[in-house]
Formats: structure tokens, sequence, C-alpha cells
């Protein structure tokens, strides 16, 4: 997707920024430029590209710098706060309570992806232990029904509505009365899809919130369509109290800079991203985790939340009482990707890796991010105990390298380059506690899925399971 290419681009700026022998104005502007210019291109608006990147020369006073500063970090610092001020509103969403019934009302653009987004929303909540229930209020669209009930029984998920009733207001109000009465503590209400001049429309929009009185009104925006979402938004806050965001189709070839500045530009927050047509295509945004993952930093909060999905906390074998003391060694990738592998879609988790960028596995390029695993583990099959155990950079020497490739069958340059891509993930690990990102694990249970799917060494060289719960307090407690 071309916000991947977006972080590869800053990522790239600031890795050219970080080679120069000397950071001095002529080095920061030019830096800067080429983060405006990929700011463009994905489609954020002009006026926010100006704001950052005079909100990012404003944090950084070089001049102003103790002597043995180092301004690569504060520049990095402030770049990453800057992109996290631009998508964070500063005001978090209303989040549903287990066993409280809450009442959540969809909007949205005809075709923006509401209904099946509804869903998606649903199912979510509903492995996590809620009752979830869906209420088909669109009856201007012949077939809306139909699309929610199919959707919900696939899901599983009970539904409500009407082929018959014209009246979105009555039937919002049936169905969540109903619900209620079924004791369901989440009950979904999919509007209309409709367009900004469409008055009358609006008008009934407004009519089913004042009558269901949603405790969260979600926007749903579509991804791909650029600028023109700042007015979209902008109009749908107009008229209801909108209390969140959902962009979808934020895979593909959407640009998604478009709408996430325009989020900002509302002050509501973006809670969720639609990355695909099926229901597990379905993330968490969370603004800080988002540009580290952008930026290739990883996001390990993401990794914690797609864990949990995938391994139910009573399967997973207690390993951590095994664990063993070591580095980030060769051995160390190789469990990891044993682990990842069976884990479910490649292409979100690695890029919640820290030194991971989403580039490494492109969405929709599964197969070949796959393949690339594969050819990595090929390759670490034919190194020694001595060689997948080292700690040393010296020890792969030519020959060894020469070796491996012939004992693998793969290109010397596909050795080095595998041997570096270690390089930097370790690099980039070591670096993990100093990064501020907002993780929330003070619950044993999470703490223990991380556990079991990161590598028992590189666990260990945290602390272990204490230590890797204060990490996550520090890091859960820095300010946002
Ligand atoms: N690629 C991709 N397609 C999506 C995503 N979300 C929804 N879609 C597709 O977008 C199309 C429109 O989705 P709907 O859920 O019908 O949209 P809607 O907003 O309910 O439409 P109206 O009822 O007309 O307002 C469908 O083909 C969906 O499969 C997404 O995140 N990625």
């Amino acid at each position: 997707m071309v916000l991947a290419q977006l972080g590869g681009s800053i990522a790239a700026a600031l890795a050219r920024m970080g080679r120069a022998t000397v950071v001095d104005e002529k080095v920061l502007a030019e830096c800067l430029n080429e983060i405006a210019r990929a700011l463009l291109q994905a489609d954020v608006r002009f006026e926010t590209v100006r704001d950052v990147r005079a909100n990012i020369k404003g944090t950084v006073n070089l001049d102003a710098l103790a002597a043995g500063t180092d301004k690569r970090r504060v520049i990095h610092q402030a770049v990453v706060g800057e992109l996290c001020r631009m998508l964070d509103p500063g005001k978090p969403a209303f989040t549903p309570t287990k066993g409280k019934p809450s009442v959540v009302m969809f909007v949205g653009l005809q075709g923006s992806g509401k209904t099946t987004t509804c869903t998606k929303y649903a199912d979510y909540y509903r492995r996590k232990g809620f009752n979830p229930a869906l209420v088909c209020a669109d009856t201007f669209r012949a077939g809306a029904f139909d699309q929610l009930k199919q959707n919900a029984s696939k899901a599983k998920i009970p539904f409500y509505g009407s082929y018959i009733e014209s009246d979105p207001v009555k039937i919002a109000v049936e169905g969540v009365d109903r619900f209620r009465k079924e004791k369901c503590d989440l009950i979904i209400v999919d509007t209309s899809g409709r367009h900004k001049q469409e008055a009358a429309l609006f008008e009934e929009m407004r009519q089913v919130s004042e009558a269901t009185k949603p405790n969260l009104v979600i926007f749903v925006m579509d991804g791909s369509i650029g600028q023109a979402a700042f007015d979209q938004a902008q109009a749908f806050k107009q008229s209801v109290s909108v209390g969140a965001v959902i962009v979808t189709k934020m895979d593909g070839h959407a640009k998604g800079g478009g709408a996430l500045s325009a989020v900002a530009a509302t002050r509501s927050p973006v809670i969720f991203i639609g990355t695909g047509e099926h229901l597990p295509d379905f993330e968490v945004f969370d603004v800080k985790p988002f540009v580290s993952r952008l930026l290739g930093m990883g996001d390990l909060s993401g990794l914690i939340d797609k864990i949990q999905d995938v391994i139910p906390i009573n399967q997973q074998p207690d390993i951590l009482d095994e664990l063993t003391k070591g580095a980030f060694t060769l051995r160390l990738l190789y469990q990891m990707f044993q682990n990842l592998q069976n884990m479910g879609p490649l292409g979100q988790l690695f890029s919640m890796i820290p030194g991971f960028s989403a580039q490494f596995i492109e969405k929709g390029k599964e197969k070949e991010g796959q393949a690339k695993i594969k050819r990595y583990m090929t390759i670490m099959d034919s190194m020694t105990e001595k060689e997948l155990d080292n700690t040393n950079p010296k020890l792969m020497n030519e020959s060894r390298i020469t070796r491996i490739a012939r004992g693998s069958g793969r290109l010397v340059k596909e050795v080095v380059d595998m041997l570096e891509e270690h390089k930097r993930m370790a690099k980039m690990w070591s670096k993990l506690p100093l990064a501020n990102r907002k993780l929330n694990m003070n619950n044993r249970g999470s703490l223990k899925s991380l556990g079991n799917a990161l590598p028992p060494n590189m666990l260990n060289q945290l602390g272990g399971l204490n230590g890797l719960q204060n990490m996550m307090k520090q890091m859960g407690t820095q300010k946002k």
C-alpha cells in the first residue's frame, strides 16, 4: 500500500540524514523536504504538511542544542512526535464495556464499507467476549438488509431488520430495544450510506441518532478517496456527533494519507483500519504503534493483540520456565520465523516486529514473503551450531558465507542480505526498551502469550517475564 511507501520514504530520509558526517541546517532542511514530499505523495493535505514541517523545524533548534547532544536522535524523535500529533486528536474514543449495554451507530458515505465494517467490529468484540448484535437501519439501498444478514450469519452474530418497514428510525428503535432485552452488551446500528449533498438523508441519520441515543457514532471513511476525505468528514461531523472514525480499504492502492490527515483535522480518533474485504482484515489503530510500524520500528502491542487472537491462552504450552540466557542470535531469528509461521497472515505480523518494515512483506505479497522466510530458513539450516549462536560480528567471514551459500544452494548475495537483515533487526531490538510506545501489558496472560511467541532467549534477554512486564509498564506510562 502507498502508506508503506510513505513509511519507507520517511525512514529513508531519516537514514540519509543519519549518515551525514555533520548534521547542520542544510542536512535538516533536505531531510524535511524529503519528508514533506513523501507526505504530499501519500495525499496528506498541503496545509497539514506545511504545519508538520514547521512544527518539526520549531522543535529542533540545532543552534540551541547543547554540545554532545545526539542531533540525529533529536530530529528522529521530533519527526515521530509530529507524525503522531498529526494523527492523534488527543481525546480517546468511547469503548464498550462487557456486560453493560452500549449502542454504537455507524454512518458513512455510500459504498465506504460501512456494512462490512459493522460486522468486522461486531466480530472483533465477540472474540473479546462481548455479546454483540447488528441492526440494519438502512432502508435506502435495496439489498442492504440481505447483505447485513449474510455477513452477520457468517460471523454468527444476531441481527435485526425488515424487508417491509421503510422507516429506519422505527427499525433502529425496535432493534435496539429487542437486543437490550436479550442482554446484548454491544448493539450496532448500521444506517444508510449517503452523499454529502443529500440533506434529507442527513436529517434521517440525525433522527436515528436522536431515537437510539448511541454511546458512540462511528464514521466509516473510504481510505482511497484522498483529499476529498476532509470535506466528507466535516459534513458528517456537523450533522451527528461523530466520536470515532474507521478508515477502510487501507489495502491495495489506498493512499490513506488523505483520509488519515482529514480525520486528524476533524479531531475524532481513528480506532480501526480495514485492510481487506474479509472479517480478519481489521486492525486496531493506535497512533504511536502505527507510526512505529510505518517507519519500520515495530509495533509490539499490535503483535500481542494478534498473538492473542490466534493462539488461545489455554492452548499455549508453558515454555516460560525453560528460558535460557542469550543474545539476539541467528538461532533466535530462526525460532521467531518458526513461531510466526504458525500465526496467520504474515504480512500483518511482520510489520509489527521491531526491525521489520511493512515492506518486508507487503500486503498482497504474502506468498513472496513466505518464500523469503523459507529461503532465510534454508540458509540458516546450512549453518553450524556455532554460527547460529554466534554473537561475534567478525565470525561470518567470506569462506563461511561461501560455504553456507553452497550448502543451501543459494547465492552468496542472498546469504549476505539475510545477515544484513538479521543485523538490522538485532540493532532495532537492542533499542526497543527506549522506544516511546504505548503498551498496555499489566496482564499476566497477555505477557505469557507474548513470551510464548518470542524466541525464549530473546525474552530472557529482557529479564524474563518480570523484566518484560517492567519494560511494558515503563513504556505504557510514558506520556502519549
Ligand atoms: N479492499 C477492501 N474492500 C473493502 C473494505 N471494506 C469494505 N470493502 C468492500 O467495499 C465494498 C462496499 O462495502 P459495503 O460494506 O457494502 O459498503 P456500505 O458503506 O455499507 O455501502 P452502502 O450500504 O451503500 O452505504 C464491498 O465490496 C466491500 O467488500 C476494506 O477494508 N478493503
